[in-house]
């Protein structure tokens, strides 16, 4: 979870999230300021960093869990890419849950998704993912979690949950999907990790690694031996860390609630009046993705997608579970030309709604995240870092993604929309207002070496866009 109210003092869609030093003009380049005001001062901007909230790793042996698993070790060379360990067949798994033996009273129990989604939201909507300061919980609603988990493949027994004996009260989920990854090329059948969540009162109990056992060994069943997760969390080791980046729709109500700061140099009014978006589309053949754009978009999501290093494979039933719109959770689009009929563009963006933690006035903060998208604008260039197809794909993602922000805004009501660095997106965010959010999303393959991928970041530069290397993550966690 990420957002702006760090930043006070800036400006955010103009800022890099750079130390709170005062830049003199909201036209100025803050970064470039800094970058100067730090070498006069002798200060390498790499040692500076604002993100007072960021979680510093561990050693490695400090991770008494995760030191024990195939995972690979912060300061490992990888060498050559494949599994950390191979060893194992599916005659080695254990057939029955692992013992609760160390918090009497519980049992496991397999959710039904069905019947238990009441259950299920409220664990979640009480317990999951919050910022640093406790102000916005996620509140992934039923129909949500029911799409996010009953994709093309899905196993029961892979919605793990704790519950206690004698109440049958839901306290602690894990849940794997089928995925098809692929890895610098090479295709993996494996799971994404999701919805990890312990009760607030049962924290600390050593659960979680408890959880990612039991799912491994369910997993593992099946012959699937990699997995990929995200998290805020810094274990060992990341493939990539993304930021990201929010683009205020209904700043007034983002102020309010403490997501986003008034910069030092602005009133509420400016800013107000400069995220105001005009009501209407510009993009022409703009519209809704139909069951009959599936095989067309498909292959023109897979054509884009083969740019990036990891990414998802979807069959064409995986297409239509993904994309097909539902109110009030994922909606997809796509440009049909008006003059051919080809559909030229896709995008698409997923709603999930934050729990406004102890404000008065408002309870929920409507947020649009960025999912999936593809142009066919660079296909015709041999080289797409070439700078004229670097021009026409951000001209064109730019006028794609500010269309979404309309849409999100004037049809839908959203009051931020989200997006990470990853993908190309590091080519639209600070022309379409972006500002840079105080969250990290780190990407972790399990038992799978590989050697590291760009996030469209620059950690070194206070995880600022890379619009040069932009990013080679494509594929998008919910
Ligand atoms: C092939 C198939 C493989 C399948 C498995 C692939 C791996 C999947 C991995 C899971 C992907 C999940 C993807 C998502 O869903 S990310 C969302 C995670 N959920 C939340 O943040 C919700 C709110 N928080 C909680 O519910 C709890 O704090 C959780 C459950 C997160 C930890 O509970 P608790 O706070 O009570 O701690 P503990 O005493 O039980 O356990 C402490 C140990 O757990 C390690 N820890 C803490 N947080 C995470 C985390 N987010 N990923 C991995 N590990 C984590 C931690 O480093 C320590 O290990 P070590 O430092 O000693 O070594």
């Amino acid at each position: 979870m990420s957002s702006n109210k760090d930043q006070k003092n800036e400006d955010t869609s103009d800022s890099n999230d750079a130390p709170k030093v005062v830049v003199t003009s909201s036209d100025a380049d803050p970064m470039k300021n800094i970058q100067e005001l730090l070498k006069m001062l002798a200060i390498d901007p790499s040692k500076l960093n604002n993100r007072d909230n960021e979680i510093k790793p561990k050693n490695f042996e400090e991770y008494k869990f995760w030191k024990t698993q195939p995972i690979v070790k912060f300061d490992e060379k990888v060498t050559t890419e494949g599994p950390v360990d191979n060893s194992k067949t599916v005659a080695d798994i254990p057939t029955s849950p692992l013992p609760l033996k160390a918090i009497p009273g519980f049992e496991w129990y397999d959710v039904d998704i069905e019947n238990d989604i009441d259950e299920l939201y409220q664990l979640l909507n009480e317990n999951y993912v919050e910022d640093q300061d406790s102000a916005f919980r996620f509140d992934y609603s039923k129909s949500f979690l029911q799409w996010a988990l009953t994709c093309p493949g899905y196993k029961k027994e892979w919605f793990v949950g704790i519950r206690v004996i004698s109440s049958k009260k839901l306290v602690g989920f894990i849940s794997a999907i089928p995925v098809t990854l692929q890895v610098r090329g090479k295709i993996l059948p494996s799971v994404d990790i999701n919805f990890l969540c312990v009760h607030k009162k049962l924290r600390a109990k050593r659960l979680a690694p408890v959880f990612i056992k039991e799912i491994t060994r369910r997993v593992n069943l099946c012959n699937i031996w990699q997995a990929l997760h995200t998290g805020g969390v810094v274990l060992p080791s990341p493939v990539s860390v993304c930021r990201y980046a929010h683009r205020p729709l209904n700043w007034g109500k983002m102020f309010d609630v403490g997501f986003t700061g008034l910069p030092y140099n602005a009133t509420k009014t400016q800013m107000i009046a400069k995220y105001t978006l005009s009501k209407t589309t510009t993009t022409p053949g703009l519209r809704r993705l139909e069951l009959k754009d599936l095989d067309e978009a498909l292959e023109l999501l897979n054509k884009y997608q083969s740019r990036f290093k990891l990414i998802q494979l979807f069959n064409k039933e995986e297409f239509k579970h993904w994309f097909l719109t539902i109110e009030n959770v994922i909606y997809s689009y796509v440009v049909e030309d008006p003059k051919t009929g080809k559909i030229t563009d896709f995008i698409s963006f997923y709603t999930l709604p934050f729990t406004i933690l102890n404000n008065n006035n408002y309870n929920s903060l409507n947020v649009a995240y960025l999912f999936y998208y593809a142009s066919d604008s660079d296909f015709n260039y041999p080289d797409r870092f070439d700078t004229e197809a670097t021009k026409v794909l951000k001209k064109r993602l730019s006028q794609l993604v500010n269309d979404a922000c309309i849409i999100a805004r004037s049809e839908l009501h959203m009051d931020v929309f989200n997006a990470l660095t990853s993908q190309d997106n590091s080519l639209f965010l600070k022309d379409l207002k972006f500002g840079p959010g105080d969250g990290l999303l780190n990407f972790y393959l399990f038992n799978y070496r590989t050697f590291p991928m760009n996030g469209g970041c620059i950690a070194d530069q206070n995880y600022a866009y890379d619009e040069e290397h932009r990013s080679d993550i494509g594929v998008v966690m919910l």
